[in-house]
Formats: structure tokens, sequence, C-alpha cells
């Protein structure tokens, strides 16, 4: 498998233990949390250990997902795999045989299974809570006729930990994540619908023939997942111990195996998930406020060991040329990252996809983290490699004029300065258009927008991103 150690300075993130001792979340900062703040900001991506009697659900098996999978395919009377793209639901459960996140159109070996949220959330919680509860809720044991059911709980579980996250980085509540609001279908523009989903994915065991029995050099890679960053603000992901996912270093222009977790530590005792910054929240960030509250109590012997860079404060220094000098300080850069298949194994994961309130903007949001114009921002990621800002459909869809009414494509910049403003709800809708292929779905909320609006995504209601 592609993929080596990375070889720079960098190094990879180290290990987050959220079991560790006199953890209350609340009040203290542990060299934990300091960790945890350190890799976000220098690799914008870490991994995390978390006890699964913090969450109260064991961590999924890859055999009970095969099962899933083999019970939905059925249930979709699909015993097929890659050739036919098709969506379906099982009540909120929604079924995706095939997609492709690249330009090129190329389909993704995988399926996949998605619910959102809002879905997960139980009845009784009609208020809006902060932070989520626990999947207590759903803690029947899972059986196979249980399916959605289990779903519903990992979806919590892993919405849980994205709220742990922003609380143990003191993150501000509805910036990152949005408090929970189980209205989803009130329009009253004071109620925010989560726009958080979580996707269940099978990746198919693809081998490639070799063209040239002596070209053992060439390296046929299959990808699952083509390379991209998450659109939305954090994401986690559970994987199972065949691995697969990779993250680009770009300090060393490498693909680096994002570690699954070995056998022997994949038991039901810990939840082993990476967390990674998405697009969003790396274009709004001031690290130096979030920065600051660590260093307020530096009295804390618990975090002697805190040596956080303070953020550059040569703001106006091109993001480019600072990207050239080292990404490696307080930048919370958005990780680009794939999926590589395996010749001889299935994969299966979870990936939960947190968005800011949809009702939110980035500039909105951006001004709740720091009080600084966009273009001033200290990331120093250039803007091109956010895949939230480049039109990801497919040539033919850009050739027939399907997502780009005006056939201007935008450069990053502008399309920052297009989407800075608009709910980010519209943002997101927009993104799924580009990369779900193969039918009318628009993606999230498609479920959603076909009930309450009664029309697909050729929607004269969204904005437009066009100029
Ligand atoms: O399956 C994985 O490990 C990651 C997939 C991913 O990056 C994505 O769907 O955005
Ligand atoms: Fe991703």
């Amino acid at each position: 498998m592609t993929g080596h150690r990375c070889t720079c300075t960098l190094g990879v993130p180290e290990v987050v233990d959220f079991g560790g001792i006199g953890n209350d979340g609340e009040t203290t900062v542990h060299s934990s949390d300091v960790l945890l703040l350190r890799n976000l900001q220098q690799f914008g991506w870490c991994p995390i250990r978390i006890p699964t009697e913090q969450i109260g659900h064991p961590p999924p098996t890859q055999q009970k997902i095969l099962q899933m999978f083999r019970d939905y395919r059925r249930k979709n009377n699909s015993g097929q795999h890659i050739d036919q793209s098709c969506t379906s639901f099982v009540d909120d459960v929604k079924y995706v045989s095939s997609e492709s996140g690249s330009k090129e159109g190329t389909v993704e070996p995988k399926e996949s299974l998605e619910i959102e949220l809002s879905s997960c959330i139980p009845t009784d919680t009609k208020t809006s809570t902060f932070p989520l509860p626990l999947p207590a809720q759903y803690h029947q044991e899972p059986s196979h006729d249980n399916n959605n059911a289990s779903i519903k709980t990992w979806c919590q579980a892993m919405s849980w930990i994205a709220h742990q996250v922003c609380i143990r980085l003191d993150i501000p509540p509805n910036t990152f994540l949005s408090y929970h609001s189980t209205n989803t279908s009130s329009s009253s523009s004071s109620s925010s619908s989560s726009l958080d989903l979580m996707r269940v994915f099978h990746y198919y065991a693809v081998s490639v023939p070799s063209i040239n029995d002596d070209d053992n050099d060439t390296e046929q890679l299959i990808l699952g997942s083509s390379p991209h960053t998450d659109w939305g603000s954090l994401t986690i992901v559970w994987q199972d111990h065949v691995g697969g996912l990779q993250t680009y270093c770009r300090n060393c222009q490498s693909w680096i195996p994002v570690p699954p977790p070995s056998c022997d530590t994949a038991s039901e005792h810990t939840w082993n998930v990476i967390v990674h910054v998405g697009d969003m929240a790396s274009l709004v960030l001031d690290a130096s406020q979030i920065t600051s509250s660590f260093r307020s109590t530096e009295s804390d012997g618990a975090r002697s060991d805190c040596c956080l860079e303070p953020i550059a404060n040569d703001s106006n220094l091109d993001c480019s040329v600072k990207s050239e000098i080292s990404c490696s300080s307080s930048s919370w850069p958005s990780p680009k990252h794939r999926v590589v298949s395996s010749p001889l194994h299935e994969r299966v994961s979870l990936v939960y996809f947190a968005y800011p309130p949809s009702n939110a903007t980035l500039n909105g949001i951006h001004s709740t983290l720091h009080n600084w114009q966009p273009r001033h921002r200290t990331s120093c990621l250039p803007l091109d490699e956010y895949y939230l800002l480049q039109d990801q459909s497919s040539h033919s869809d850009i050739i027939n004029n399907k997502n780009n009414n005006n056939n201007k494509t935008l450069t990053a910049a502008e399309m920052l300065t297009a989407i800075w403003n608009l709910p980010i709800q519209d943002i997101v809708r927009l993104k799924w258009k580009q990369v779900y292929r193969g039918s009318n779905d628009v993606g999230k909320n498609s479920k959603n927008n076909s009930s309450e609006e009664g029309e697909n995504d050729d929607s004269g209601n969204d904005s437009s991103l066009t100029g």
C-alpha cells in the first residue's frame, strides 16, 4: 500500500487519550487538551482514544458493519456492488451504492449508509441541548434487524465526541458546532437545524491486474476516496484495523498512512478515532484567541509543558508565501486526505461530518472567534488547497452547464468572497450538488428538500456561486 512514514521534521500527531486522570472536561485544562490543541493547530488532525465507558456504547466492529450492508442490499433487492448508482432509504438511513468525489468522475469502489444527526436525537429532547446527551437512549443490544438503531447510536456517539473536542478546546458553542435542535421542519429563522451527518462506508477490496509483469515498480492505486479536504468544521473518523486512510503531508509532499488501530487495541473497550479540521473551521479560525485561553492559566502545573507558539503576527504576509516558509506553526490546516483501497481486504469506516449552525455564516463565525477581516487571516494554507472553494463538478457536468450557469470558473479567492456571507446550509447544498452523480439526488437534506420544497437540485432557490 502506498504511503510511508513522514520523514520531515513534523512527524505525525501523537495519540490524545481522553481517558487520562483528572479529566473533568470543564474548567481545568489538562495536558491531553494541550496536545489536542497543538495537533489540530499544527497538523489539522489528531488521533484520539476514548474509553468506551465514557461513551456508554462499544465501538462498531467490521463484522457488524459488513452484515449491515448485506442487510441493506437485500432490502434494496440489489446484490450488486459497483455497477449501478442508486440511492434508497430504509426509514432515516440512506443507502448510496456508488459515488464519485473526483473531478474526473471516476466511480469510487465503495458503498455507504448515511444518517442525519437530526434523525438520531431522542424524541424527548425537545429543547436545545449542549452537549448532546450520551447515546444511552439506544443502549439496547444491537441485533441484525436493528441496524438503524445501531447506526443512530454510533452517530450520537460520534457527535458527542465532536462536542467533547470543542469543549476541551474551549471553542464557543454555535461556532464549529450547533446547539442541537430537533426542530428540523421549522422554517423559523431563529431555529437552526443541524447539518451534521454520519456516513458508514464499506470499501471493497479491489485489485487491478498488472498490465506489465515486469513493471513491478508501478503501483496501481485504487482510490476508495479521492484526495479532498472536508468542507465542514470538524470530521470524526472511526476506521477499522484494515486502514487505508492517508493524509497528505504538505511539508514533505507525500501521503502518510493514518495508522489504523491494531487488532489488539481495536477492542470494545476503546473508541479510536481521528478528528480532522474541516475547511470552514480552518478558514474562520484565529488561533491566537483560543491559544490565549490556554495561556491564561499558565500557573496550572498540568500545563507547564505547554509551549504553544504564538500565532505569527505577520498577518499581512501572503498566505502562499507563508506556506512555503513553514506550515508547522499554528495554522489549523484543513488536511488533504484520501482512502486507498486494499487489494485484499474490505474496509469499513464511520465518518461524522460536523458543520456550523445551518443559518450561521462564515463571516459571523469568524467575528465570534476573533475580530479580523477574512483577508487578514493568519492561516498559512493557500486558498487553492480548500476543496470547499473548488468546483468539484466533473468535467462533463461543467461542459453540460449543469452547475455553472454562465461557465465562469471562480478562483478560490473569489469563491471565498462569494460564500463568506451565505448561510452554511446553502454552501453545503451547493457542494453536495457538485459531488453527487448518477441520480437526481442532492445528498444531504435531499429527503427534506423533496418533502418540503417539492423540487430537485435544479431549484432556482439556491444561491448561485457563479457571480
Ligand atoms: O473512510 C474514511 O476513512 C474517510 C472518508 C473521507 O475522508 C470522507 O468521506 O470524507
Ligand atoms: Fe474526508
